[in-house]
C-alpha cells in the first residue's frame, strides 16, 4: 500500500507543478493571484520585522524604568518597534501595503531601503511613495511589466501622444500641452528613434506643423518629409530653419500682445496660429564644432536660437523634442541652459553615467540610478518624467518604420503651411545671419 500512495503523491506533486508551469506561461495573472500573491503576502509579513530593523526602519522603544526606593530599575533591554504595516492587498502586477510612520520618520528612509525590500521579498521592484503625511504606501510589482507590455490607451487630445505603456501598466502619454518641451537621452540603438516615430505618429493625424532637424543628413526624420513642414539635414540648414521659428515667434507674440492675451491659446480659433512641434534627432550635432569660425558661429547661433524657443515657444504654441546621446556639459553651457527648459525627460539605456544624470539628476537621483540599471536587451524601455513631477519606468510601443512611413503619408495633404519657414531653406547662404 505504501509504495502506490507514494507513487499517487509523486505523481499529484509532478502534476501540480507541470500545471502550475502552464498557468504561469499562459496565464500569468491567474498564476500570480493563485501561487504568486499568496507567496509573496507571507514573504513581507514574516520578514517585515527583520528587514525593518536591518535597514533602520524600527524606532527603538524606551525600556520601561521604576523607582524601588533609591534605585532605579531597569525593564527589558532596548526593543526596536517596527512601524505599522497593512496586509499586502493584491493587484494585477503585485501588491501593495500601507506603513503607518512612527513619529520623526520620513518617506526618505524607506525610499533607501527599497532595494532591500525587493531582495527581501523576491520582486521585480518595490516603489516608495506617500500619499498621506504619516503614511507610506509601498508598491511592489511581481515580475516586469515591461518585458510583455500590453497596449494601452488614452484619450485623443491635441499635442497629446500616446507612447507606450507605463511600469504600473498605464498609458505613457507625452501631453505637450502639460509640458511643451522634452529631452530623449539615450545611447545609440536604445531606442530613441523609433520614440520619435511613434511621437511623429501620433501628431500626424492632427492639426500640428512638424518641423524636423537631423543633422545625421536626414536618415532618421527625412522618412517622414511629406509631413514635416520643413526639414534641415545640416548645421546651416537647422540655423535658417530656428531663425525663421524665431521670425514666426514674434509674430505670434505681436499677435497675442495686439489681441490683449497671454498665450494663443486664448485667441479665437480663427486667429490662432497652427501649434508647431521641432524635433530634434541627435542634438550634439548642432553643438558640437569643427573648429572653424564659421562652424564655431553656426553652433552657438543654434544653441541660442533653441534657447529662445525653449525660453518663449511654451505660451505662442512652439513645442521642442530634442534626442541626443550625449547631451553633457562637454558640449558646450548652451546645453545646460536648455536642459533647464526642457522639463519634460526621458532617459533611455546610456553609455556614460553623465548623461543619465544630465537627464534626471536634477530632477530625482532615484531614477537615475533605475535608469543606469536599463540593459542593452531592453531596447525602447526609458524612465520618463510625468506631469506631477514623478518618474516610472515605461516602454515605448515598437512603431515599426513602415507603419510610421505609412501613417504620415496617409496625412501629407494636412501638411500645414509655416509662412515664414517657406524659402528659408532655399535662402542664399547668409541671408539667415
Ligand atoms: N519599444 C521597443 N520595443 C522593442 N524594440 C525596440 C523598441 N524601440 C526600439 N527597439 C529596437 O531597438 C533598435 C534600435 O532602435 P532605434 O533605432 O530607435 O535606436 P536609436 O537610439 O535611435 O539608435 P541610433 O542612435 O543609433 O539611431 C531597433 O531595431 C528597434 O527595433
Amino acid at each position: 500500500m505504501g509504495p502506490v500512495v507514494f507513487a499517487f503523491v509523486l505523481a499529484a506533486v509532478a502534476w501540480l507543478l507541470v500545471v502550475g508551469d502552464l498557468v504561469r506561461r499562459h496565464r500569468p495573472t491567474w498564476h500570480w493571484y493563485l501561487i504568486g500573491y499568496p507567496a509573496t503576502a507571507c514573504r513581507v509579513v514574516l520578514t517585515w520585522r527583520k528587514v525593518t530593523v536591518l535597514n533602520d526602519l524600527a524606532v527603538s522603544r524606551r525600556p520601561p524604568r521604576g523607582l524601588l526606593g533609591d534605585l532605579v530599575v531597569k525593564g527589558d533591554p532596548l526593543r526596536p518597534v517596527a512601524p505599522r504595516i497593512s496586509f499586502p492587498r493584491a493587484n494585477r502586477l503585485g501588491l501593495t501595503m500601507t506603513v503607518r510612520l512612527h513619529a520623526g520618520q520620513t518617506p526618505a528612509t524607506f525610499m533607501k531601503s527599497a532595494d532591500a525590500l525587493t531582495h527581501a521579498w523576491k520582486v521585480h521592484a518595490v516603489r516608495v511613495t506617500s500619499p498621506e503625511r504619516g503614511l507610506v504606501l509601498l508598491t511592489a510589482t511581481a515580475t516586469d511589466p515591461l518585458q510583455r507590455p500590453g497596449l494601452a490607451t488614452a484619450p485623443a487630445e491635441l499635442l497629446s501622444a500616446l507612447i507606450g505603456v507605463m511600469e504600473n501598466g498605464g498609458a505613457w502619454v507625452m501631453n505637450l500641452r502639460l509640458v511643451p518641451h522634452w529631452l530623449i537621452a539615450g545611447a545609440t540603438r536604445s531606442g530613441k528613434s523609433t520614440l520619435l516615430a511613434r511621437l511623429i505618429t501620433e501628431l500626424a493625424p492632427q492639426p500640428v506643423a512638424l518641423v524636423g532637424i537631423d543633422c545625421k543628413g536626414g536618415m532618421e526624420l527625412g522618412l517622414f518629409t511629406g509631413r514635416l513642414s520643413a526639414l534641415a539635414t545640416c548645421r546651416r540648414e537647422a540655423v535658417a530653419v530656428l531663425t525663421a521659428l524665431v521670425v514666426d515667434m514674434q509674430e505670434r507674440m505681436s499677435a497675442c500682445r495686439s489681441a490683449g492675451v497671454r498665450s494663443i491659446w486664448e485667441l479665437p480659433d480663427k486667429l490662432r496660429p497652427v501649434p508647431v512641434v521641432v524635433l530634434v534627432d541627435e542634438i550634439a550635432e548642432l553643438y558640437l564644432s569643427d573648429g572653424t569660425r564659421e562652424g564655431k558661429a553656426e553652433a552657438e547661433q543654434c544653441s541660442t536660437l533653441l534657447l529662445r524657443l525653449a525660453q518663449l515657444g511654451a505660451a505662442l504654441g512652439m513645442h521642442l523634442v530634442v534626442a541626443g546621446q550625449r547631451v553633457g556639459s562637454d558640449l558646450g553651457t548652451g546645453v545646460t541652459a536648455l536642459r533647464a527648459q526642457l522639463g519634460g525627460r526621458i532617459c533611455h539605456r546610456v553609455n556614460d553615467p553623465g548623461t543619465a544624470e544630465m537627464a534626471l539628476g536634477d530632477l530625482n537621483k532615484d531614477a537615475v540610478v533605475v535608469a543606469q540599471s536599463i540593459t542593452a536587451e531592453e531596447r525602447g524601455v526609458a524612465v520618463c518624467t510625468g506631469p506631477d513631477g514623478g518618474w516610472s519606468r515605461a516602454r515605448s510601443h515598437l512603431t515599426s518604420t513602415e507603419e510610421a512611413v505609412a501613417t504620415t503619408a496617409r496625412h501629407v495633404a494636412t501638411t500645414p503651411e509655416l509662412p515664414t519657414l517657406t524659402g528659408a531653406l532655399n535662402a542664399p547662404e547668409g541671408d539667415t545671419e
